[in-house]
């Protein structure tokens, strides 16, 4: 058997010419759970964070300059940055920041694999931002989010100061730097005999148009990778005409609602030609305007005012209980036979 069931399953799907997926963002524990328990057969891995003030001020200085920087000014930048951390769900869930490149490499795989692991056979899906670095460090993600039980990730052009795609000043790093990312893990998932679906992900469309973006798509391609993923596609007409133009790869359209994309639905994606749609917002969005919701209600009235099947029991069912419980039973440990729920007098 596979050692990485969701990377083989999400493999079969993608050979299968009406496999479709469908992958809810998820950015912690919980909203992995929900998700799973509303019948999602796969997720997403949501990076979202940004940036400091100082990196947001530099990344404004960089826009005054033309087109793509030279490797020079990435140096530059990088070593400016290298005491910083950079990544969206995962930025403002354990970091508290916005996405603009905070989630280091060990951020991001830590939370891949614990979210990889509450179901194997379930495939993850994980934004890898820029590879975290060089030729190097892009293997080393490989191997890790491989080895960590992650069924695909996206690897983009952006420099390594990223942001969020859908914010404006995107800087790219040239075609040959991105094609070596691609390269390097491509290589590194065959040296490792892996079924971890390499995504190539470009920013290219913001700043340099469609051609120079279907350009690097095409590039990345022929390195190797197994699907593609043009951000920010910016109308449906578009969305269209990429799955024709690089038919028959399969890609992955990426439905941040209220971004550059039009509101495409996950049937409508796959009317187009879609392979997979990713709904980065799909749980960090109404977890934030429920938790914000609840939090001006205790500081109003004093108390949280929770419904009542909202149980101590309830919440921690979600999160496995009676797995967890049933698992101390069948070892004989006899630490929960009275079971866990409250006698009511
Ligand atoms: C897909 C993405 O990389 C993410 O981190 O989830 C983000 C989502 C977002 O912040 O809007 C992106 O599209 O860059």
């Amino acid at each position: 058997m596979s050692l990485n069931m969701g990377a083989t399953k999400l493999r079969q799907t993608l050979e299968d010419p009406n496999g479709f997926v469908v992958a809810p963002g998820v950015y912690d524990g919980m909203s992995a759970r929900l998700a799973l328990a509303a019948g999602f057969d796969a997720l997403y891995m949501v990076s979202t964070i940004l940036q400091s003030p100082d990196q947001i001020l530099l990344l404004a200085v960089s826009c005054q300059r033309a087109s793509f920087q030279t490797v020079e000014d990435q140096r530059h930048n990088q070593t400016r940055m290298l005491n910083k951390k950079t990544g969206a769900g995962t930025a403002a869930s354990v970091h508290g920041q916005a996405d603009l490149g905070i989630c280091t490499l060990n951020d991001m795989r830590a939370n891949a694999e614990m979210l990889a692991n509450l179901s194997p056979s379930t495939p993850l899906i994980a934004d890898a931002d820029t590879g975290y670095g060089g030729p190097i460090m892009v293997s080393r993600t490989t191997e890790q989010y491989a080895r960590s039980g992650v069924a695909a990730f996206h690897i983009e052009d952006q420099i390594q100061t990223k942001r969020c795609g859908h914010l404006s000043g995107k800087l790219l790093v040239d075609t040959e730097t991105y094609i070596t990312r691609i390269r390097a893990a491509v290589q590194s998932r065959k040296r490792l005999g892996s079924d971890i679906v390499i995504i190539a992900r470009t920013d290219a469309l913001q700043g340099h148009g469609y051609e120079e973006s279907i350009s690097r798509l095409r590039a990345a391609k022929e390195a190797g990778a197994d699907m593609g993923f043009l951000e920010g596609i910016s109308s449906r007409d578009m969305a269209a005409r990429v799955v024709k133009d690089l038919a028959p790869w399969p890609l992955v359209l990426n439905m941040v609602e209220h971004g550059s994309t039009p509101s495409i639905s996950a049937d409508e994606a796959r009317g187009l030609g879609f392979r997979m749609i990713i709904f980065p917002f799909a749980t960090i969005g109404p977890a934030l305007v429920a938790m914000r919701e609840g939090l001006e209600k205790l500081k109003r009235d004093g108390l949280p005012g929770l419904g009542e099947e909202l149980t101590p029991q309830m919440l921690f069912r979600v999160c496995g209980l009676d797995e967890s419980v049933k698992l101390d039973e069948e070892a004989g440990g006899g630490s929960f036979q009275g079971g866990v729920d409250l006698r009511k007098s």
